[in-house]
């Protein structure tokens, strides 16, 4: 069981409306989103394109809901481009959500990123030379001073199709990182996607996670992806993920690791998949279901 004083139990809006292709879900206004979330009884959200920019009309939107904002994705483009752009558009987003009282902001390097792209998952995913992994150490260091500063701590997001994706590169990551001001974001599915066992890396790293994405995987969506070369996109359209309970990671083992370390903060369900195919009130609902049974959240 987890403790609900320490564990907060959130939800992403990317199974209304997917920022990465707006056209899923384009019909599913922001009011709907966080009325559905409520209605499911979630009370912690991420942020999503829909949302009010306006720190006022946001709060007053999620306290008539019952919700807080706990998380936002931030991409950083500190391999590709002058530190200074990223560091700006940094500062804006950690103001923004400090604002509204979240804790955590998520980053994710997007720098030749293939995340977005027409071109296969599992082929030719970016590399990093030595330069260019002190060029994101250090970028990330000095953000996640500025986030520390602020009272905000910086996460980082692995990610399938970006530079850091592998078991290897999580590793050498977290060993160059900073861990007084870097953290991980631990996200079960983009590990059991990119053939990790999200068991081994959470247990790695609890100690050094500030922030959970909760991802179901359907391995024989997965398998038709590898063997018809689906681009990332393609796969989430075609139901890649869903919500835990829903697919083929087993959450128990990290329940447990969750419950057993005394991790505090957010798990968010975040299960992109096609609002057309799975409608995502009733997804919400039975991810609030499984998670209560399995956990007592
Ligand atoms: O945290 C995330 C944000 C999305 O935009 C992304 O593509 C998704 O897969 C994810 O894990
Ligand atoms: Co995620």
């Amino acid at each position: 069981m987890l403790d609900k004083k320490k564990v907060k139990l959130g939800i992403a809006p990317i199974g209304w409306t997917n920022d990465d292709m707006p056209d899923l879900g384009k019909e599913n206004t922001f009011e709907q989103c966080v009325s559905e979330m409520a209605l499911a009884g979630f009370t912690g959200s991420e942020v999503g394109g829909k949302y009010p920019k306006n720190v006022t009309k946001l709060k007053k939107a999620l306290d008539l809901r019952g919700i807080e904002i706990c998380n936002c994705w931030f991409s950083s483009f500190l391999i590709s481009k002058p530190y200074e752009e990223t560091e700006k558009e940094f500062i804006e987003q950690t103001d923004f959500l400090k604002a509204m009282g979240a804790k955590v902001i998520g980053v994710s390097e997007q720098s030749y990123s293939i995340q977005g792209k027409d071109h296969p998952i599992f082929e030719g995913k970016y590399v990093m030379n030595d330069e260019e992994w002190k060029l994101l150490v250090q970028g990330l260091n000095k953000l996640g001073k500025i986030a520390k500063e602020k009272g905000m701590i910086l996460t980082y997001h692995h990610h399938m199709g970006t530079v850091v994706q592998t078991e290897e590169e999580i590793d050498r990551f977290m060993a160059e990182v900073d861990p007084e001001l870097v953290y991980l974001l631990f996200d079960s599915g983009h590990c059991s996607f990119a053939g990790m066992d999200p068991v081994k890396v959470l247990e790695k790293y609890i100690d050094r996670t500030r922030h959970i994405h909760l991802k179901d995987l359907r391995s024989d969506v997965v398998a038709q992806s590898k063997k018809e070369s689906w681009s990332f996109l393609k796969g989430v359209r075609k139901g890649t993920f869903t919500v835990p309970g829903d697919g083929d990671v087993d959450f128990t083992p990290i329940f447990d690791i969750i419950e057993k370390s005394g991790y505090e903060g957010y798990v968010v369900v975040e299960a992109e998949q096609d609002p057309a195919v799975a409608n995502p009130l009733e997804y919400a609902v039975k991810a609030r279901k499984y998670i209560a049974q399995k956990t007592g959240l």
